[in-house]
Parts: C-alpha cells; structure tokens; sequence
C-alpha cells in the first residue's frame, strides 16, 4: 500500500520568517493520519523551517541539490548540507529547472545519486512540453526521461523514488490535465519502472501528479489507482489551501 504524499514546491517564495509563519499556521491541521506532508522551501527557509517542523510529522525538502558532494561550484549546495540540516526530500529536475539552468537527463540522472548518497529522497520530475503533448510524444518525452533518471540505481533505491509526473503546460497555468488522461501517463510511468526494475518496485514506486492541482480537484486525482500524490505549486502558499491539500487527499 502507497503513501500518498503531498509536496508544496513553493519556489522562489518565502522568506525564513514567513515560513516559520506559515509552519505555525498548518501545525497540528496538515497532520493527518494515512498522508504524508512535505514542504519544500528556497534553501535559505530550511534551517528555521526544519526546526519549526521539529515534533511534527511535516517533512520538509530542498528544491534543489548540486551532484558533487563538494567542490568550487560557487552558488551551489551539496546533499550533505542538506542532510545536516535535517531536510528529508530534494526535487530534481523541475522542468523549471531543465528550462531555464540547462539540466539535461544526465544531470538529473547525477543528482538523483547525490541524493541517495546522503541520505535525501529525491522527487523527479518529468513531463512532457505542449508542443511534445500536441505530437503526441508525451509517453515517450516521460519513458526518456524516467530512464535517464533512475539510471544506475538499485531496484531497493529505485522503489524510494518520488516521481511527479508535471505536464510542462500544466505548470502555473490553471490548465490541469484530466484526471483521466493523469492517470494514463503516470500508469505507463509505473509500467516503464516494471520493465526497468521489476513488478514490485513498480508496485511499490510513488507517483504524484503536478500542474495546477488546488485544493478543489486533489481529490479527483488521488481518487486515480496510480496517482500516490501531488507536487503543488501555487496552491501549496496560503496555509489554509495547503491544510486542505493535505485533507484532500485523505
Ligand atoms: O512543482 C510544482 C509544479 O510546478 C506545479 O505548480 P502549480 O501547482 O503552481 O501549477
């Protein structure tokens, strides 16, 4: 049986200050027996939130990590800070992130195994562009992507993985994929993990959806036998939302 996790990505938002804010105001409601909740922050929210987060069954994750454990990348941090701090999860090629600062498969592929060597469950995203959906390439854009990420890793580790399906289109835009056609990808997803690693690492890999889920339409797509959760952006920044993120997907 699969958790069903829910992640906030909240980007480039938040100061230190008002994630504390925010931690305070979801304590206790975002708890909920059967969910799993994790927020990730901008790294410079981590050490006050994880403190914040202390005693409860909130996890919290980094959006990023750079695939060295050390070395002159001037900008960049490595998973054993992460992992010092305390922080559980790392997201891993964000289509944001192959857009705009040139991840390749490879990268990602590197990062996923910098996440495993400290200790970080990694959330990899793939998903496919408008232009890719319209050529009808979506499940191949998501079978090239998932094999390039979990190049390399064990079927132990492969089954650890966090994968959000996130239709690049879908992102920020208010134009949710169907629950229908969601849980379509994410089912081949699950079959491209069986042909790689085998049926119970299949059975046991969790796969969210992402791309303007709200608190109205969470539960439509965890009602879908292979959707174990959600990467939510916009809607994971207000307390009350995310709270019913969280309920939604009860
Ligand atoms: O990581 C989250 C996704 O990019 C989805 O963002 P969104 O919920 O604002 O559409």
């Amino acid at each position: 049986m699969r958790k069903p996790i829910i992640a906030g990505n909240w980007k480039m938002f938040k100061t230190s200050s008002e994630a504390v804010s925010f931690l305070a105001e979801v304590k206790g409601k975002a708890e909920i027996d059967g969910v799993e909740s994790v927020i990730c922050a901008p790294f410079t929210a981590l050490p006050s939130l994880v403190k914040a987060a202390e005693g409860t069954t909130i996890a919290i994750g980094a959006q990023n990590v750079h695939y060295e454990d050390s070395g002159a990348y001037t900008g960049e941090i490595s998973g054993g800070m992460l992992k010092e701090l305390g922080v559980k999860y790392v997201i891993v090629g964000h289509s944001e992130r192959r857009a705009y600062f040139g991840e390749t498969d490879e990268i990602v592929n590197k990062k996923v195994h910098a996440a495993f060597r400290h200790g970080l469950t990694p959330i990899v995203c793939v998903g496919e562009k408008l232009e890719e959906r319209e050529a009808g390439q979506t499940k191949e854009v998501c079978r090239v992507q998932t094999e390039g990420a979990l190049q390399g890793l064990s079927a132990a580790q492969a089954a650890e993985v966090v994968i959000a399906y996130e239709p690049i289109w879908a992102i920020g835009t208010g134009k949710s994929s169907t629950a229908a056609d969601a849980e379509d990808v994410i089912a081949y997803i699950r079959s491209v993990v069986k042909d790689l690693f085998g049926q119970s690492t299949a059975d046991a890999i969790r796969i969210q959806y992402g791309g303007s889920v709200k608190p109205a339409n969470v539960a439509e797509y965890l009602g879908q036998p292979n959707i174990d959760g959600a990467l939510v952006g916009g809607a994971s920044l207000e307390p009350a939302s995310y709270v019913q993120l969280i309920e939604g997907a009860k």
